[in-house]
């Protein structure tokens, strides 16, 4: 049976390069199409040479409809907006739709469910091993501890990420509101400024540091009176991102349409 072909969305960004040197150098898929954005000035140059490296025989393309029509699977990690309208392209191509990309709102979750009804879609906030471990460490931890324990979420990134809290800190939230048997809407903070007042019981905070180029850290705090319990990620390195996509990417290749994530993918 021939290899999977494989789309790559955002390919010059930071995690499209990532992607495209990993599913390029993979032997159990083909790259088959890296898409930038519209009208940039990289529409043509081979994917390789653009970034410096060997020529891969893939050209930098706008043309989304022209690039699924090889594929089996997307993996897209852009902007929101550019997700919702991939969807609809790969949900046509009956095409794998693996979604790192985060900050999506409630309509665009909406739209991406509606596409599933074509083809598997695997999104999630995070696509690391340890970041899914923690996600279950952190339910666990709530539904040992009770609400004498605060849950504070701190998460840092680097200075050029758009949106907070990251994905990653709102599926440790949604853990944390699972374990406490509440949902997860009703405990979640806005971010404090100014006379905010003590905290209230039970809820979930979430704070937000950017600078440098910090790649992702992931803190989950459980604070009680005399002592705390924290749980920790930090990810030094997008590759473990990179591969947790193109293993979802191949996971998904003979699953039925519908929505699944990483935990899914990993059996976790
Ligand atoms: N789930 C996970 O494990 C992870 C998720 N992420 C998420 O992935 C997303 C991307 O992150 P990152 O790589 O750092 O961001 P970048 O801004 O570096 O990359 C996004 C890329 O998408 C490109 N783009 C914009 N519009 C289009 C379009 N219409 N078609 C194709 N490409 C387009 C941009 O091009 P241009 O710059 O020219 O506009 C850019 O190169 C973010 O939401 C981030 O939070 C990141 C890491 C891990
Ligand atoms: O934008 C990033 O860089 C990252 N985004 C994801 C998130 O929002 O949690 C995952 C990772 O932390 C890197």
């Amino acid at each position: 049976m021939s290899k999977p072909g494989v789309v790559v969305a955002g390919a010059m960004g930071r995690m499209g390069r990532m992607l495209v040197k990993l599913v390029s150098s993979s032997d159990q898929v083909t790259l088959v199409g890296a898409l930038v954005r519209p009208g940039s000035e990289l529409i043509g140059q081979d994917a390789g040479t653009a970034m410096g490296g060997p020529a891969l025989g893939v050209a930098l393309t706008d043309d989304a409809v022209e690039a699924m029509a090889r594929a089996q699977a997307l993996i897209d990690f852009t902007t929101p907006e550019v997700t919702v309208q991939l969807a609809t392209l790969s949900a046509q191509a009956r095409a794998v739709h693996v979604i790192g990309t985060t900050g999506l709102s409630d309509t665009d979750l909406l739209r991406l469910r509606a596409a599933a009804r074509h083809a598997p879609i695997i999104r999630a906030g995070n696509m690391s091993l340890g970041v899914n471990l923690l996600v279950g460490l952190t339910r666990k931890v709530a539904v040992a501890l009770g609400t004498d324990w605060d849950i504070e979420i701190v998460e840092s990134h680097h200075r050029m990420k758009v949106d907070a809290p990251s994905g990653t800190a709102l599926m440790l939230g949604e853990a944390a509101a699972e374990g406490r048997g509440e949902p997860f809407g009703d405990l979640r903070t806005p971010a404090r400024d100014g006379m905010t007042g003590p905290r209230s019981r039970g809820s979930i905070g979430f704070s937000s540091i950017r600078g440098g180029d910090v790649v992702g850290e992931h803190d989950v705090i459980f604070a009680t009176e005399g002592e705390r319990v924290i749980l920790r990620h930090l990810a030094s390195d997008r590759a473990i991102f990179a591969r947790g996509a193109l293993r979802a990417a191949i996971w998904g290749q003979d699953k039925p349409p519908g929505e699944y994530d990483m935990t899914d993918v990993l059996g976790l």
